[in-house]
Parts: C-alpha cells; sequence; structure tokens
C-alpha cells in the first residue's frame, strides 16, 4: 500500500464529465471515493483541476496570461469548496496555495505541510503552479515530488493509457506500464509532457486511473494491479 499519495482530480471531478459547476451526486460519489482511503491514514495531497470552472485555453477572447490566472484562481476555488464539503462530511482538510492571501488558504511551506500530513490533515494544494502557461497536470507533479509522494495517481475520465485517445478509437489499446521515454516519444496526451519530464526526472511513478469507476481509488492506493503505471 502507498503511504503518501498525490491525487490529481480534474475539475469534472466535480461537475460531472463535460459540466460545469459543481453537481451534488458528484460530490457525495467524491467523498465516498475519498472516505475510502482516508481512513487507511495515508498521507493525501490532493491538486485539483479547473475544468468545471475555466480552462485557460477555452476562453478564446483573452490573452493566455490573463485567462491561465483564471483558470487558476478557479482551482482554489475548487480546493476551497471541496473543503467545505470534505468538513461537512467530517474529513479533515487545508488549502494551501502560493497565490492568494485569504483567511483559509494557508502560504505553501514546507514544513507546515509535514505538519498538517502528521495531524491528519488532507492537503488541498490550490493555485496550480502559480504560473501560467501550465496546467494542473505539472502542478501535481510539482507537488508530488515537493511532498515526497510514494505515487502520483491521476483520477481521470479514461482506464489507462491507450496506443491512441479511446475517446476517439474504439481499437485503442491500452498498456498496463509504460516508461516515460515511450510516454513522451509517442506524445501521449493523457497528461503534459512537463508533468512526465518532472515526475521522470524525481523518479517517481504515476498511476493512471478512472476515477469514474467506484472503488479504483481504493484500489489504486492499496497498490492493486488497475490502470496505467507510468515507470522511469
Ligand atoms: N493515448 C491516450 N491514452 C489515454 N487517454 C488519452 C490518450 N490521448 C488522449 N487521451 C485523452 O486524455 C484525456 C485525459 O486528459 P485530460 O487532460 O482531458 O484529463 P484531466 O487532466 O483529467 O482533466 P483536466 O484537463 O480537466 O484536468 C482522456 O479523456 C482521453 O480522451
Ligand atoms: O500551473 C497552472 C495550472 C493551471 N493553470 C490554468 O488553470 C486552468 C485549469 O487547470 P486544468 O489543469 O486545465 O484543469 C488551466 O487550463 C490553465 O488555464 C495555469 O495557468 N497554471
Amino acid at each position: 500500500m502507498y503511504k503518501r499519495v498525490l491525487l490529481k482530480l480534474s475539475g469534472e471531478a466535480l461537475s460531472g464529465e463535460g459540466g460545469k459547476g459543481f453537481s451534488e451526486k458528484m460530490l457525495t460519489y467524491l467523498v465516498n471515493e475519498i472516505q475510502k482511503i482516508h481512513s487507511l491514514n495515508i498521507k493525501l495531497g490532493i491538486v485539483i483541476g479547473a475544468g468545471n470552472i475555466f480552462r485557460g485555453k477555452e476562453l478564446k477572447d483573452f490573452r493566455i496570461q490573463m485567462a491561465d490566472q483564471l483558470g487558476m484562481l478557479g482551482t482554489v476555488i475548487n480546493s476551497l469548496y471541496l473543503k467545505n464539503v470534505f468538513e461537512k462530511n467530517g474529513i479533515k482538510s487545508i488549502v494551501v496555495s502560493p497565490i492568494v492571501n485569504l483567511p483559509s488558504v494557508m502560504p505553501l511551506k514546507y514544513d507546515f505541510i509535514e505538519q498538517y500530513f502528521e495531524a491528519g490533515y488532507i492537503v488541498l494544494f490550490g493555485g496550480g503552479t502559480s504560473n501560467p502557461l501550465f496546467t494542473t497536470d505539472t502542478a501535481a507533479a510539482l507537488r508530488a515530488v515537493e511532498m515526497n509522494a510514494d505515487i502520483l495517481v491521476k483520477a481521470t475520465k479514461v482506464d489507462g493509457i491507450y496506443d491512441k485517445d479511446p475517446k476517439l478509437f474504439e481499437d485503442a489499446k491500452k498498456y498496463d506500464i509504460i516508461t516515460y521515454e515511450q510516454a513522451i516519444k509517442e506524445q501521449i496526451k493523457v497528461m503534459d509532457t512537463e508533468a512526465f519530464s518532472i515526475c521522470e526526472k524525481n523518479n517517481l511513478s504515476i498511476l493512471i486511473i478512472n476515477f469514474f469507476k467506484e472503488g479504483n481509488l481504493l484500489k489504486a492506493v492499496e497498490g492493486e494491479n488497475i490502470g496505467t503505471k507510468v515507470n522511469y
């Protein structure tokens, strides 16, 4: 079983696939999935995207730097939203972010983060990398290395990495394991190349799983053979 896990969730984990905003049904599902792993006493960090609010590249009339800043703020909104939902369900969590100064958001300080984990808090890393032109995949890789995670679990909309996009090609074949070299060479689109590269350089594996299949998160954390593992 993994003991220190960075979980990357799409903003769509809050809205449902392809949706915007927040869905009660999805939030209940998410809380149930998190409760299953939180009870295992693991140190859990979460990076959540903002596809349910803004993705920079979707805002066509904006300069990309401006659009991306809206996107990053969206990730803080989602983190705070999640903190509140967790709290209502008896799950202790804390939002840390380098990009905003709000009463419920703590600054990103390594020593404090360790203390939050020791005290049993889930740490929600908001604000992405704090730089435009990136995405939360890269932020997840960065935070995973910073928190010294055993694994980065990307919980997304597909069962793993395929030789081509399985949403577009019915005959796509799934890989159980793939190396970073292969993932980068084949330009696998399921995760940013920057994220692959950070994890490769820091000897950290990524596990890609389908978030929308009940029980998958628990299986992933327990080290079951699901999804696709990207190894260095
Ligand atoms: N070779 C591939 N194997 C698996 N999925 C792929 C591949 N190529 C493209 N994809 C697509 O990548 C998508 C997952 O990446 P995407 O960035 O959309 O998800 P996410 O990171 O969970 O969401 P968000 O961008 O909102 O944070 C899948 O839904 C799939 O359609
Ligand atoms: O480091 C970062 C992370 C994110 N952004 C912007 O936020 C949105 C939302 O993140 P997703 O990963 O797409 O869910 C992203 O599209 C960027 O616009 C950023 O600029 N820098």
